[in-house]
């Protein structure tokens, strides 16, 4: 293998994965006021390996998360003795996050060791006099330049003397980008959690002394795909958006023998919020279809099973379609088989497509379809016939995660989603695992469902490696309600019709989506 692929989000984080991070660890069972707490302590640590007790600390918070780190840090700096002024730049009522809120109401119990001020006129800031200003005014939440009062309570930073001491990224300063679109803080030291952002390793000038302090999140936030993926990474519909803008997706499948397969792939694609699902379909599969008005029939006419002549028609359809999924119930007769690579040949590199069940096997010998934009959602079975090897089993999941992702490594682009009690996602540089599920999903049909999420959230245009994570995560999580429900008698029209409920309420379901599967694992050391 070139280079060891990267268990969980990378070596260095962006701003929607620190929110990512901070939901996973929630549902895992560290709560975000907890993370909060450490990021306080760590800052008053940098701090306190810095400066003696006794030295002048003016901290400036603004109202966000990285406002209540500040908070939290003026609190053990008091205690280990330091001289404490806490400057709040916005009214108390206006934190914006609860947690901030919290660290707050500690704030204004300590009154014999806090000065605190509520700074109204951010001009007549004056911090002469301060051995060490903390800037935890403004940090991955930042969008833009900074606005007043922060713009002025930056500038009065920059102008003093202190040691400066910025709180998770310099206030002004763009953590993805390491961009500074307007005024922004010039650190001398910058306490930054969990893992270094893109934009702080760009700028050194402005970030100063870097420091990665652990905040005490589980690895396993990054390497379990969690609702914080679910709620940070799928887009939303607004107002603005024209029908079919959030995605359309074409759904290849079925023959005489197997009708539902496709319909529950459509359903499942149409339940994961795109707006338009074609099916394209022999004639069995279009009448069964009939039932749901809302799918786009178009029938693949005088052929029990999918036939060389209709590669045509779809490849029409397939150019307005946003993404596509192919393989569920199509069998594999040989005029089937022909159809599939001519299909694959002429639908173009840029589109992504999903290729499922019969398609992986029709892909044994002819791998040089796989390419660009593809995902493969093999299971166990399907994988040591597409690829000839075998995985390991899940209790040795590292094992079994490698060899997908060897696999994954020999094509450019490709993610691998291996289907199994717990699921494996790779593209070949990153490993990511999803535990949601229940056993009953063994029950036919669910990997139909899978395809077709996968495909719906690859149409409103996640990336390939992120839309497998989330549709594994969903589908389990939906498949994890229904058996809640219905028990052993679940199917999986009953996991389809539970995607809105993980969808519109990924952490109030990510309890019941993690309930079933505890599986014995080997340990894996990262
Ligand atoms: N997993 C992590 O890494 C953790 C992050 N935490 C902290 O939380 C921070 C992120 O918290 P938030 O998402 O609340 O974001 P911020 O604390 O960066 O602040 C966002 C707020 O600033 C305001 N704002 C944004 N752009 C502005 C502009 N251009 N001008 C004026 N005001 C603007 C908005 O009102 C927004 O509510 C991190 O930087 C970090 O300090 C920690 O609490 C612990 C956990
Ligand atoms: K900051």
């Amino acid at each position: 293998m070139e280079k060891l692929p990267l268990l969980g989000l990378g070596e260095d984080i962006t701003s929607i994965d620190v929110a990512v991070i901070d939901m996973n660890s929630e549902a895992l069972g560290v709560s975000r006021l907890q993370l909060m707490e450490n990021a306080g302590r760590s800052i008053a640590e940098e701090i306190a390996k810095r400066v003696d007790r006794g030295a002048r600390i003016a901290i400036l918070a603004g109202p966000g998360g990285n406002g209540g780190d500040g908070l939290a840090a003026a609190r053990h700096l008091a205690f280990k003795g330091y001289v404490v002024d806490v400057m709040l730049l916005t009214r108390p009522e206006d934190i914006r996050s609860s947690e901030a809120q919290t660290m707050y109401k500690a704030i204004e119990f300590m009154d014999t060791t806090i000065e605190l001020r509520i700074v109204r006129n951010p001009g007549t800031l004056n911090l002469q006099g301060y051995d060490v200003i903390v800037d935890a005014l403004l940090g991955t939440g930042l969008r833009g330049a900074p606005r007043s009062p922060y713009a002025e309570a930056i500038e009065a930073i920059n102008k003093s003397n202190g040691l400066k001491v910025a709180v998770d990224v310099p206030s002004g300063l763009n953590a993805d980008t390491g961009e500074a679109p307007g005024p922004c803080v010039k650190a001398d030291v910058t306490v930054t959690f969990h893992k270094p952002k893109p934009g702080l390793l760009r700028r050194p000038d402005i970030v100063g002394e870097l420091v990665v302090a652990s905040i005490g999140v589980p690895p396993e936030a990054e390497i379990y795909v969690g609702p914080g993926d679910v709620v940070y990474r799928l887009p939303r519909r607004s107002w603005r958006v024209h029908k079919g803008q959030a995605g359309r997706v074409l759904v290849i499948g079925g023959s005489e023998d197997y009708i539902g397969a496709p319909i529950i792939s459509a359903l499942a694609a149409q339940r994961s919020g795109v707006d338009l699902v074609y099916i394209a379909a022999p004639r069995k599969v279009i009448d069964a279809a009939a039932r749901y008005p809302t799918l786009i029939p178009v029938e693949l006419k005088d052929s029990p099973w999918l036939h060389p002549s209709h590669v045509e028609r779809i490849l029409e359809i397939a150019k307005r379609a946003d993404a596509i999924v192919i393989g569920m119930g199509l069998g594999l007769k040989d005029e089937v088989q022909e159809a599939v690579h001519s299909l694959l040949v002429n639908i173009p590199e840029n589109k992504p497509i999903v290729i499922d069940a019969d398609a992986l096997k029709m892909l044994r010998d002819k791998k040089e379809l796989i390419r660009n934009n593809m995902v493969l959602t093999p299971h166990e079975a399907e994988f040591s016939t597409l690829f000839g090897v075998r995985p390991a089993p899940v209790e040795d999941l590292l094992s079994r995660a490698m060899t997908a992702a060897q696999q994954a490594q020999q094509y450019s682009n490709v993610t691998i989603l291996l289907k199994g009690p717990i699921d494996v996602i790779t593209d070949g540089k990153r490993i990511r695992f999803n535990k949601t599920g229940a056993p009953a999903m063994s029950t036919g049909g669910t990997g139909d469902a899978l395809a077709g999420i996968t495909a719906a959230l690859l149409a409103k245009g996640v990336k390939p490696f992120d839309a497998a994570c989330i549709a594994a995560y969903i589908n389990g999580a939906a498949g994890a309600l229904a058996y809640k429900e219905y028990g052993e008698s679940m199917t999986a029209l009953d996991l389809v019709e539970k995607i809105h409920v993980v969808i519109n309420d990924p952490l109030g379901t990510a309890e019941t989506a993690l309930l079933y599967k505890r599986l014995p694992i080997k340990r894996i050391v990262s």
